[in-house]
């Protein structure tokens, strides 16, 4: 029985890159924009059969030539199947206003693919204009209508294991209502794991429609520490270094972060969508990954890069869209007639956006993926005091043995390159997963990293010098004094402030030896632990 997962977007960010992940998932099952399946089994299917019993014990499917383990896969978690056959996402998208949401439902190839039913927009349709504590009090506005659509959508499955929300901590909608909806689902599905893919903001862009977004991001952080199970934080400041730096791209595009992003989005579920014998729920996959309920926000690396070759073509802009530069629609169209942009949009010159790896094997992907360049948070990971709390790695190839996975593992312990905290098994876990028949790849191998590392306390600590620095000044307030919240005083602003510097010390006490003894009573907030 399949254990479903519902994706609730809010937000403009949430629902652009909920709508990245959706192309990914429909490209990787087989499934074409109008939801009904490929009756092909995909051109990329290997036909090795040589170390099917090997892989089969890693997979627990069955496989043939025809690479039955994928045709056997488990579209059901994140899709269900029409009437008609069609398969349909188990999403909602939600946001305060209408044209991005208008934009997947009623534009491109991928138009007929959601529920309509699902779809939330706010009648006045005005956004929450940056501000969370106006999307937070819409939320609670329209929250009938919202968690009537979740409730419906959790009615249509058979085993419902959790939630899992997109969405950007900075701006009003995702951060606010995004906020309201973490408190709701725990409220009305108190054991129901909830999940999130949290967008954190480009720190160094200096724009000034932005400059409260220090605020947003630390009454949403509260939101997140407190209310959610897991966190998988996707930093723009570090996707951009990455597309930069890594991908040769000038100045890189929304869309071609958000190709990013879906890759990650997609490697994360991996196991849950073609299950082993291990981490094949999402309880399994947590629960491995995060020792101590606070400490739940994950960071992410892959190896080898590469932006979907839908984005390969587009010109980077600084800004909107430029004329010459593919919209989101064309580039969707061409990733729907087989991943290709439209011979119109001019090339970079620079050829495609892929990190150069040339060969790629275990050891090399595993090692790569521990490489600060690789990690799509900006943290030092090599800092000499902060270390892993758990690793998870998910290997991707068709010819790969576990042998390789045992010597690879045996290299890096030999090594000794990678710090484990001072009081738990210092392992990497490791899940083997073969690639989808219906994508083309370069690559033998590639790797994903889910992994908790104490440095993500540096990301909080950045963010809370941020906030100070305006609250300090109480800078920019007025929008949200108009606020029921902050109608009569700004306590919920040192709330928030507090639960996220716990929450860093938190992440510094795990460095030491005697972080078992944590005394969570000694916490102001009393560790939020009931
Ligand atoms: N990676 C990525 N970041 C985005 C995207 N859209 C917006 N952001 C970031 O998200 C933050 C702003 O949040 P939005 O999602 O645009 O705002 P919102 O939640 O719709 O809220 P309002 O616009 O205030 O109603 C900024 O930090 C943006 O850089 C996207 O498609 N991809």
């Amino acid at each position: 029985m399949p254990r479903e997962i519902i994706t609730l977007q809010v937000g403009q960010c949430g629902n652009q890159i909920g709508g990245e992940f959706w192309k990914q998932l429909c490209v990787e099952h087989g499934i074409q924009p109008d939801g009904l399946p490929r009756d092909d089994h995909g051109t990329h299917a290997t036909t090795n059969t040589d170390d099917n019993t090997i892989h089969n014990q890693q997979q627990g499917g069955p496989q043939n030539k025809n690479n039955q383990n994928f045709i056997d896969d488990r579209k059901d978690v994140f899709f269900y199947q029409s009437d008609a056959g069609h398969y349909i996402p188990r999403a909602l998208l939600v946001d305060l206003e209408p044209r991005v949401v208008n934009k997947l439902i009623h534009q491109g190839p991928y138009r007929n693919l959601f529920n309509e039913e699902n779809v939330f927009i706010a009648q006045d349709g005005g956004g929450a204009g940056n501000n969370w504590a106006s999307g937070f009090r819409q939320g609670e506005q329209h929250h009938e209508k919202v968690l009537d659509m979740i409730d419906r959508e959790s009615d249509n499955s058979d085993s419902l294991e959790g939630f899992v929300m997109c969405h950007s901590i900075a701006g009003g909608t995702g951060s606010g209502m995004g906020s309201y909806l973490l408190e709701a689902l725990n409220d009305h599905f108190p054991k129901k794991l909830v999940q999130t893919y949290s967008v954190f903001p480009n720190w160094s862009q200096n724009q000034s429609d932005v400059v409260v977004q220090p605020y947003n991001s630390v009454l949403t952080l509260k939101r997140l520490t407190l209310n959610a199970d897991a966190v998988v934080v996707l930093d723009n400041t570090a996707l951009n270094r990455i597309a930069v730096d890594r991908l040769k791209i000038e100045n890189p595009t929304v869309d071609q972060l958000n190709s990013l992003v879906a890759t990650i989005m997609a490697a994360s579920t991996t196991t849950l969508r073609y299950p082993g014998y291990m981490n094949n729920d999402l309880i399994g996959l947590l629960a491995s990954l995060i020792p101590t309920p606070r400490c739940h926000f994950l960071m992410t690396g892959y190896t080898p890069l590469t932006i979907a070759d839908y984005y390969q073509n587009t010109i980077p802009t600084s800004g909107g869209d430029g004329d010459a530069t593919p919209t989101s629609q064309e580039a969707a169209e061409a990733a729907a007639a087989g991943g290709r942009a439209s011979s119109n949009n001019k090339n970079t010159g620079r050829g495609g956006h892929s990190a150069s790896v040339r060969k790629t094997t275990v050891l090399d992907v595993m090692r790569r993926l521990t490489q600060p360049d690789n990690i799509m948070v900006s943290a030092d990971t090599r800092s000499p005091t902060s270390c892993y709390i758990s690793i998870l790695n998910i290997i991707q190839g068709n010819d790969v043995e576990p042998t390789q996975i045992h010597t690879a593992l045996q290299r890096m312990r030999e090594r000794q390159s990678i710090r484990f905290i001072p009081w738990g098994p210092a392992s990497i876990q490791v899940a083997l997963a073969r690639k989808s028949p219906f994508l083309a790849s370069t690559n033998k191998v590639s790797g994903f990293m889910l992994a908790n590392h104490t440095s993500m306390a540096e990301l909080f600590d950045r963010l809370l010098g941020q906030y100070d620095k305006i609250r300090r000044r109480n800078a920019f307030l007025d929008n949200y004094r108009r606020e029921p919240m902050f109608k009569d005083n700004l306590d919920e602003f040192d709330s928030a402030r507090e639960t996220v510097q716990c929450l860093v010390d938190e992440y510094r006490a795990c460095e030491r030896k005697d972080y078992v003894d944590y005394d969570y009573a000694s916490r102001s907030d009393g560790g939020g632990l009931e």
